[in-house]
């Protein structure tokens, strides 16, 4: 409630301007509108909820009636039976309300979840760039949750609240004026006292929230890079970064605790002195024979009508910025233009075997300065090998992602067949290309499921095995605990480097692709091991356009085709002899590989 309090009065000052507080409010609307919430579920929930209220301002009356009843002989089973009616009834309506509200909320933000899942999905990559993955994921979980939490939980403390308010202020009117002053007047003053300590509580509380946000940061990160942290023996380091955000907590959470120890006391006298002016006031009139006793114990029974709607109300402000923030950062997604716009005409997919042509092709990632690709001009020719080398940062993983259409060209074309390979419908374009990431990253899920990744069909377990076998991995397959079927866990820490990448390349087998592009890994493995990746690899690119982004000597030497990247230039083109001869860097880099064992040299210069 009192957070509720602070909320409302540090809202007026937050500097928005009335256009931009109708768009959040339009954000909220449009976003609880798209959850389609049912028109029958909210009939019945606002019917039940007006109910509810009915009960709740009946009750004193009837109470009333039943003591001003002691007079004229006693009690009356009518009337207590009334008096419980009201109970009971307002309290089942309650009941019901919160109920179909909380349908409806789990209902929209279902809907809501799904909906930001879809979009985050057809998000350009270049829209991941931005934004950590983890705030994405608190966009879906928490973010949705703040709007789930206004419907399910404050819609009804809003509709109740304003109803009960206005309602008891109308009955208490007609049942005596000036105690409904001082009734209305002692609540507010006893309100007012509590206003400053709610402005303290409210800056604690998101100052504990972004403390929390924060060392859940921080420990997420350690936990995923466990490896990193033992491997330099860091545990020490962490333990003590981590105990001093867990300390700072502590800190934050002692300083809440004894504000609340102190409002508490504060609260609950503000609250009685009211109480005791009314008691004592409505007591001298009853003493002059102004009011009933029953009067006046409806208006102490009223005292919480008006209560509890003002800190509901209080609170409702509170959740309604938090739903408000929540819906700007979800309304912001998906306002952000989709990968592909569907369109009715859709051009015919591309067939195998065309050629594909960087044209002029530049690239800057978007929010820098900098250009990554220059003027690229390079004829990827069908069935032939490329090979992509150059120092660290020259550009060769951009020129893959070009080609997967992840990013647009800033300026010059790629073409395919001759056509711009945006014209393509983009899952066509995807589903004619196998792409091996350098770090061969596997999904939740079994064995099966990761070598028949992303493909529609159903497989039969020949397939899946026959193309585990073309890539060298039936074998360790076999060996492992429930084979085919066994679950890899996160980031296939259950696998070696080698076996996931031939998992990546019974994947493509099975895929089946035209075009090939490959990072190849640049971590080294056992020469044995190397040795089965490069066999697997050579029957993978059989037949294909392969074009690879290369960081070993032996790859390079069998390319048709070598592709020297200069800080986003290329500086040569031309086979491993061609290139021997006519590039000075190129030159130097082989003779430096060949004074090492020459398959486990990575290319790499930078
Ligand atoms: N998503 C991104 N956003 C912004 N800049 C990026 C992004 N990815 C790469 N870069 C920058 O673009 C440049 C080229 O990167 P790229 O990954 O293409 O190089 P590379 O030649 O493949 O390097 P390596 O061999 O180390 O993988 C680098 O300077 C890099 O910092």
């Amino acid at each position: 409630m009192l957070r509720g309090l602070a909320t409302f009065a540090a809202f007026r000052d937050q500097g928005q301007t009335v256009s931009e507080q109708k768009t959040t409010r339009n954000h909220l609307w449009r976003l609880i509108r798209r959850g389609r919430p049912s028109v029958a579920a909210s009939s019945v929930a606002l019917l039940a909820a007006l109910a509810s209220v009915a009960g709740s301002l009946w009750f004193p009356i009837q109470t009333k009636h039943l003591i001003d009843r002691f007079d004229g002989g006693g009690i009356e089973l009518q009337q207590v039976l009334l008096v419980a009616a009201a109970l009971v009834g307002g309290a089942a309506a309650g009941a019901l309300s919160a109920y179909m509200l909380a349908r409806i909320g789990y209902q929209v933000v279902a809907e809501l979840r799904a909906a930001l899942v879809d979009k985050l999905l057809r998000l350009p990559v270049a829209s991941f760039d931005k934004e950590s993955s983890g705030e994405r994921v608190s966009r879906v979980i928490r973010d949705c949750e703040a709007i789930s939490e206004l419907i399910t939980k404050q819609t009804v403390n809003l509709v109740t609240g304003v109803l009960l308010l206005a309602g008891s202020i109308v009955v208490l009117l007609l049942l005596d004026v000036p105690l409904t002053l001082t009734l209305l007047g002692s609540v507010v003053a006893a309100f007012a006292v509590m206003i400053p300590i709610a402005f303290l509580l409210d800056g604690l509380s998101r100052r504990t929230q972004d403390r929390v946000a924060r060392i859940s940061g921080i420990l997420t990160h350690i936990f995923q890079e466990i490896r990193l942290v033992k491997a330099f023996t860091a545990e020490a380091q962490e333990r003590r970064r981590s105990v001093a955000e867990i300390e700072d907590l502590k800190r934050l959470g002692l300083k809440t605790a004894r504000v609340n120890v102190a409002l508490e006391p504060v609260m609950s006298l503000a609250m009685t002195i009211a109480i005791i002016i009314i008691l004592v006031y409505g007591a001298a009139r009853v003493a002059a024979g102004e009011i009933s006793v029953g009067t006046l114990t409806a208006f102490i029974l009223y005292i919480f009508n008006v209560v509890n709607p003002l800190a509901q109300l209080t609170n409702f402000t509170a959740e309604l910025q938090k739903a408000k923030g929540a819906s700007v950062r979800i309304a912001a997604i998906f306002d952000e233009a989709e990968e592909e716009k569907k369109t009715s005409a859709q051009p015919a997919p591309h067939s195998p075997g065309g050629v594909l042509e960087f044209r002029d092709v530049s690239f800057a990632y978007a929010g820098r300065d900098t250009t990554v690709l220059n003027g690229i001009d390079l004829l990827f020719e069908p069935g032939t090998t490329t090979a992509l080398v150059g120092a660290s940062g020259s550009g060769k993983t951009t020129i893959l992602s070009l080609i997967e259409r992840f990013y647009e060209p800033s300026s010059g074309q790629i073409l395919y067949d001759g056509r711009p390979i945006a014209d393509y419908p983009l899952q066509q374009w995807r589903g004619g290309i196998g792409y091996v990431a350098q770090s061969a990253p596997v999904m939740p899920g079994s064995v099966r499921d990761n070598i028949a990744y992303g493909l529609s069909g159903e497989f039969t377990d020949d397939q899946v095995r026959s193309a585990a076998e073309r890539a060298g991995a039936l074998d360790f397959i076999e060996r492992m605990p429930q084979g085919l079927d066994t679950v890899l866990i996160e980031q296939g820490n259950n696998l070696s480097g080698g076996q996931r990448q031939r998992i990546a390349i019974a994947r493509m087998f099975l895929r089946d692709p035209d075009l090939l592009i490959l990072d190849e890994a640049t971590s080294n493995l056992d020469s044995e091991t190397e040795h089965q990746v490069r066999l697997a690899l050579e029957a993978l690119m059989r037949g294909r356009t392969n074009i690879i982004v290369a960081h070993r000597l032996s790859t390079v030497i069998h390319a048709q085709r070598i592709c020297f990247l200069e800080a986003g230039r290329i500086s040569g083109i031309g086979n491993h002899g061609e290139l021997l001869a006519s590039h000075p860097y190129y030159a130097r880099l082989v003779q430096r590989q060949f004074q090492q064992p020459v398959e486990a040299e990575p290319m790499e210069a930078g």
